[in-house]
């Protein structure tokens, strides 16, 4: 019998940012091991016009809870969704409800986070450090609270090469940025934004460090982790391999590279690319959420949830793998062929956006009006590079975590809970897991049908053709404007259609001789 899953039986468990792609994952999870689970508290806001018991329904009715109401079938019953804001004050949580919450609640999982690079500092402020204040505070008034897991990410120390299971200071205490925000304006705030970041990459790192300090500091004697994992990818194994269900992270870009649309990208191709399946990162959760409600480590222990230390991968394997993928399951209606080219030489990669991207995009757009269609390709191609440029920081760099806190968890857990809670990542064979995750992006965020693969290779022929007729067009045409132009020119053409003729000649010859 799993320690872990006989553990959370019987708990009350709140989760913020359950609507999310980690939230989702751990939610399933819970309910797949621990059946007999109280209850889970979800903080949600309404969304998108739809209400919280109608996200939460959509959450419980998509695939990846299917195997859930297999064992689970008053999973409905069991999830009581709370109307949240988590910007707001108090949350905007009624008072029954909190009242609720604050009585019963025993394990805290915090997903909740904007994960924007590009948000502003005031919002990502409110929602990666006070927010993360406020939940705190209200943990420190549950009777019943067992442990506090709050989730960080691996890059929140980014602006360091090596990074320890320890929390580092920022250099600005948190508490007066929430001050000052107070009676900042906007326009100030955003002023004085990049010199508070300084060697953080996005306001996101930045903030989400903050959030740490935070945590430290107002962890009074509650029981406290922190994990932090780096890049979450699709589902390794659980419920099922290469579940994914939104476009942050490489899953834009390799939805961007599937349909043709990038065929280059800044990155260095020999570093590690930190992937971590989202299914490890939420069974290092679980068993942080065990470990620390029963052994209540004497300090605030740090786990690193990263790839790069134990079974590495780089981008360039990455991006085989993926394209590899890419011919034998295509994407539909692809714009051109998937190919790619990882550079981090500024020039070259300037050199690829112009002639890989933004001509054929401008050519695309131009083919559009004259059919009396309205042009989106060059918006659409700034979107994706865009995007691209955001996520360069991470693409051309390595970084050093250490996981002592990670493996020693490891070593205490029983071998059932070691198979039930796997978070080896020793295990994953990376072109396995990539290939799974490619197909994953196209079934379950594209929602494409697989009895459609022949008629996307087909398009992809037809848009090989295509590519052959432009190029010997273009270079025809080119080298027709080079021989009015250039005596040189001229020189090599004679040259060469005189070689072909005596070519031609001497072939015709020969077989006449044979013959
Ligand atoms: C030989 C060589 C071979 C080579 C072969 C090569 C092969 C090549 C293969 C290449 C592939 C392999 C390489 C993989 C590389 C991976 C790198 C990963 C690094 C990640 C590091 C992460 C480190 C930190 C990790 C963390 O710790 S945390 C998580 C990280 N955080 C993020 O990943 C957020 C980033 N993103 C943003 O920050 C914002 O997205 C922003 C970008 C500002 C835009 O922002 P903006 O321009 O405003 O655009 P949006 O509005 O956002 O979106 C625009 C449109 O998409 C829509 N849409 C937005 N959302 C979603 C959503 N959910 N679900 C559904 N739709 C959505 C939205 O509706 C809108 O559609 P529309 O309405 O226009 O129709
Ligand atoms: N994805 C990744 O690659 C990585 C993620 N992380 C961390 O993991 C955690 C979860 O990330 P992930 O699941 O990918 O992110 P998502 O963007 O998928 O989910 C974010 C969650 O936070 C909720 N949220 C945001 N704003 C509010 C608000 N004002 N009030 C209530 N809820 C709010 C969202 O709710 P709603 O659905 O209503 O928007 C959503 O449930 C974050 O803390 C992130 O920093 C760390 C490393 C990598």
């Amino acid at each position: 019998m799993s320690m872990i899953a006989a553990f959370y039986g019987g708990k009350s468990i709140l989760i913020t940012g359950a609507t999310g792609f980690l939230g989702k994952v751990l939610m399933e999870k819970l309910f797949r091991t621990s059946p007999d689970l109280k209850v889970i508290y979800i903080l949600v806001r309404p969304k998108a016009g739809q209400t919280l018991q109608q996200r939460v329904f959509q959450i419980l009715n998509s695939k990846l809870f299917e195997k859930v109401k297999e064992v689970c079938p008053n999973v409905h019953e069991k999830i009581r969704a709370i109307y949240a804001d988590l910007s707001q004050n108090d949350f905007a949580i009624s008072k029954e409800d909190m009242q609720e919450l604050l009585s019963c609640t025993n394990i805290i999982f915090h997903c909740a986070a904007t994960v924007r690079f590009d948000d502003t500092l005031r919002h990502a402020v409110q929602l990666n450090v006070t927010a993360t204040r406020q939940l705190l505070l209200m943990a420190s008034q549950m009777p019943k609270l067992e442990a506090f897991i709050h989730i960080s990410t691996a890059y929140s120390n980014c602006n360091l090469k090596h990074i320890d299971e320890v929390i580092y200071p920022c250099p600005v205490e948190p508490k007066k940025i929430i001050d000052s925000l107070e009676w900042l304006d906007d326009a100030i705030i955003e002023e004085i934004a990049p010199k508070l970041i300084r060697d953080w990459p996005n306001i996101y790192t930045y903030t989400k460090a903050l959030g740490e300090m935070v945590v430290q500091q107002e962890s009074r004697n509650l029981n406290i982790a922190i994990i932090r994992p780096s890049i979450v990818g699709a589902t390794w194994q659980e419920p099922f391999p290469g579940w994914v269900d939104n476009i942050n992270g490489p899953n834009g870009l390799i939805i961007a590279a599937g349909k043709g649309f990038l065929r280059a990208l800044k990155a260095a191709p020999k570093a590690v690319a930190d992937l971590i399946p989202v299914d490890t990162v939420v069974n290092l959760m679980l068993a942080v959420g065990w470990y620390t409600a029963v052994h209540r480590p004497k300090s605030t222990l740090v786990y690193h949830s990263t790839s790069g230390n134990l079974n590495p991968c780089n981008w360039h394997k990455m991006g085989v793998q993926v394209l590899a993928t890419f011919e034998k399951i295509p994407l539909e209606r692809a714009f051109r062929r998937p190919y790619a080219n990882f550079t981090s030489n500024n020039f070259t990669s300037q050199y690829w956006n112009a002639v890989s991207h933004q001509a054929p995009a401008i050519i695309y757009d131009c083919y559009l009006r004259l059919t009396g269609r309205k042009p989106r390709m060059t918006k659409v191609m700034n979107q994706i590079l865009r995007t691209a440029s955001m996520l360069e920081y991470f693409l051309n760099r390595s970084w050093e975590w250490s996981t002592y806190n990670t493996e020693m968890l490891m070593s205490e857990l029983s071998p059932e809970d070691q198979r039930v809670f796997n978070f080896d990542v020793r295990q994953l064979n990376w072109l396995e897991y990539i290939e799974n995750y490619v197909l994953g992006v196209k079934k379950y965020l594209l929602k494409e049908d697989m009895a459609g693969i022949p008629e996307a290779k087909q398009h992809l022929k037809r848009l090989r053709n295509i590519h052959y007729l432009f190029n010997t067009a273009l270079f025809l045409i080119v080298w027709r404007l080079l021989i009015a132009r250039s005596q040189m020119a001229r020189n090599v053409w004679f040259f060469i259609v005189s070689f072909c003729y005596k070519f031609l000649s001497y072939f015709r010859a020969s077989s006449t001789l044979k013959v």
